[in-house]
């Protein structure tokens, strides 16, 4: 039977008493062996919702069901390591942490990729290098559920595109739920099968990403056609000249006469709705596998 590893509910969380709302009335459901792109704008709430699910915050409102605390694994934006520790003390310190669960094989595959002595300070590293110790550390407490905050903001290309690709094979083999967050969206395509778009503390679309794509299209056709489109739902339309571009949520059949239909990228389906913040939300359910609920 599939398990869920994340059920949110009515989830929110307000700064102070009199401060915004970070993130609010926040409903999903992610099985496991997902893993899950989570992308929005700077300020979305990106972060909030991490660090709720990894209980680091408590709720204002709502609920998360999740993974035990010793089942999870979360590296956020700062990567708390100790400086004065060696990388190879560091791991000796995972492995203390987590008894009978450390994997050290993969947390030394991760570390292995920064060709340095293991004696060396954390102090002493550079940013990205950090990062890669921080990885070690939560892969080697083989956890059901790993939460990254911008994982790889801060690794040069060939860096992130060799760490990406050892992580995954890693959650594949092991069957890891993943969250990511992440601003560079040519990253997350073709890596994550679940996608979260969260925009101004709200989710935008939810559900599984081949599904959320099969759902949109990018219909190219004349301006004068333009009231067709309202028998669809319009999440933007672009006019050049005489011809108009719309992505929309078909909610009957397209005449392919008057409209040129083709399926929008990820890129193209993110920056439609980051650029209409009033389009409606999308929801599919990942327990019920098509369902569309109610975002
Ligand atoms: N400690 C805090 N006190 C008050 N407001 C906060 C605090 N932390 C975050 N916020 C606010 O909560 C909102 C969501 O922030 P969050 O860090 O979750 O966004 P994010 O999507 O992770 O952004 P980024 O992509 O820039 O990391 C923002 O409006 C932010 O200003």
């Amino acid at each position: 039977m599939t398990e869920t590893v994340i059920e949110a509910e009515g989830l929110g969380l307000r700064h102070g008493r009199r401060g915004g709302w970070a993130l609010r009335d926040c409903s999903f459901r992610l099985r496991e062996g997902r893993v899950c792109a989570l992308v929005g704008p700077n300020g979305a709430g990106k972060s909030t919702l991490l660090t709720l699910v990894a209980r680091l915050a408590l709720p204002t409102e709502g609920t998360v069901r999740t993974a035990p605390p010793e089942a999870l694994a979360y590296v956020g934006q700062d990567k708390p390591l100790y400086p004065q520790l060696t990388i190879a003390e560091t791991l000796r310190m995972g492995r203390e942490l987590n008894p009978g669960r450390w994997d050290a094989g993969a947390a030394e595959r991760i570390v292995e990729g920064l060709e340095l002595d293991p004696r060396t300070r954390v102090r002493a590293l550079s940013g990205g290098q950090r990062t890669r110790v921080a990885l070690a550390l939560a892969l080697g407490k083989r956890p059901a559920l790993l939460l990254l905050d911008e994982p790889m903001a801060d690794l040069d290309p060939l860096a992130r595109h060799r760490l990406m690709g050892a992580l995954m094979a890693d959650a594949a083999e092991h069957g890891t739920t993943v969250v990511m967050s992440s601003h560079i969206l040519t990253e997350l395509e073709g890596v994550c099968d679940h996608l979260l778009l969260v925009d101004g503390g709200r989710i935008r679309l939810s559900g599984p990403m081949d599904q959320v794509q099969a759902a949109h299209r990018l219909l190219t056709g004349p301006v004068a056609a333009r009231a067709e489109l309202a028998a669809h739902t319009v999440v933007e339309t672009r006019t050049t000249g005489r011809r108009i571009t719309a992505l929309v949520r078909p909610r009957g059949p397209v005449d392919g006469r008057t409209w040129e239909t083709v399926h929008p990228s990820l890129e193209e389906l993110l920056l439609a709705h980051l650029r209409s913040p009033d389009a409606p939300p999308f929801a599919v359910d990942d327990l019920l596998a098509g369902t569309e609920v109610p975002a």
